[in-house]
């Protein structure tokens, strides 16, 4: 039977170490979430990020924006929040409305308060191999694998899902960790072949239970990335994963969802804005501050 690995003690783990450095700073860390419409999921993980933030000693503000916004208002909302020295992270809480460009947005906020770590120059250090602040969910991925003490240098990893949210970032952290990464998509013939070849698997396809037991290599640790609401009765939405529960049978040891990768996400993001908080604008990444 898998070993669980709930995401509570390790999250709760790097919400401490976040609450001890935000406390030696001479003033709190301030995160601007910026949220556009009012999609239910986006309104509840922004309120859920707000309310970790205060309980971590960081200030932090809501701005809500219409969801016919025009882009000019939301990237002049950005230059504010660039410009403001009691910012130090900045979150644009994604998918936005479809009439709006995220590239441009996730451009214009300043790599050093970039805190989702999306940047085009982020996302280049980390590839590079660089300092520089990393996604909230692989970097949640990498802390929850280091709570529990699970190999990753040299191991066999496959990544399904090549997003850049979290598979390609994925991909890049675990290739800095020195392991072997695939990363397999909607286009890999044969998805089983490669999953089975997986010491350690990562899931992260937005399919409810799209990897079975027969697709698991007996042992491997397996983390499910997915979040999926699936209809048990109608209006009845409960999350289920991309992992199918029969896998615990297999699997040396299992992320829960949800439970488990998600509130890795949030206690990165706070983490994330006490580094940008720590490191002076433009000194970021000379003092090796970030990881
Ligand atoms: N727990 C957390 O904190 C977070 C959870 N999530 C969840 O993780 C999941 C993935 O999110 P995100 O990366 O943004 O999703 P995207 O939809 O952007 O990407 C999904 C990826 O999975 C691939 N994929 C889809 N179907 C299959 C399939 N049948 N076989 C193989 N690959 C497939 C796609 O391939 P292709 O590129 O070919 O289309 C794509 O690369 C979602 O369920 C999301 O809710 C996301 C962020 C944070
Ligand atoms: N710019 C941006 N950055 C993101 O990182 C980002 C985003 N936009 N848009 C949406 C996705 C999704 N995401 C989640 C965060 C926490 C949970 C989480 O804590 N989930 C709980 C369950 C919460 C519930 O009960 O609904 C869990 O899995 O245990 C889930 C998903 C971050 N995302």
């Amino acid at each position: 039977m898998a070993r669980p690995l709930p995401g509570a003690p390790a999250a709760q783990a790097l919400l401490a170490e976040a609450a001890r450095r935000a406390g030696r700073l001479a003033a709190p860390p301030g995160l601007a979430l910026v949220r556009v419409g009012d999609d239910p999921a986006s309104v509840a993980y922004v309120r859920g990020k707000a309310r970790k933030a205060a309980e971590v000693g960081l200030r932090s503000a809501v701005h809500a924006l219409p969801e016919a916004a025009p882009q000019a208002e939301l990237l002049a909302l950005l230059g504010t929040l660039n410009a403001d020295p009691a910012v130090h992270g900045i979150l644009v809480q994604l998918p936005l409305p479809p009439h709006l460009d995220p590239e441009p947005v996730l451009g214009a906020i300043l790599p050093e308060k970039d805190v989702d770590g999306l940047h085009p120059v982020n996302i280049g250090r980390l590839w590079a191999g660089q300092p520089g602040l990393r996604p909230c969910t692989p970097a949640g991925v990498m802390a929850l694998l280091a709570f529990y003490g699970l190999p990753v240098a040299g191991q066999r990893a496959v990544i399904v899902g090549r997003s850049a949210l979290v598979g390609r970032p994925l991909a890049a952290l675990l290739l800095n960790a020195n392991a072997t990464v695939t990363v397999a998509h909607s286009r890999t013939p044969d998805l089983g072949a490669v999953t089975r070849e997986a010491e350690l698997l990562i899931v992260a396809a937005g399919r409810a239970h799209l990897i079975t037991p027969d697709m698991v290599r007996p042992g491997a640790t397996v983390i499910d990335v997915g979040i999926n609401r699936v209809a048990d009765a109608p209006g009845q939405g409960r999350l289920t994963g991309d992992v199918h529960p029969d896998v615990a049978a297999v699997a040396g040891a299992l992320t829960p969802v949800p439970g488990g990768v998600g509130p890795m996400t949030v206690a990165q993001l706070l983490m994330n804005t006490v580094l940008a908080a720590e490191a002076p604008a433009g000194q970021e990444g000379r003092g090796g501050r970030f990881r």
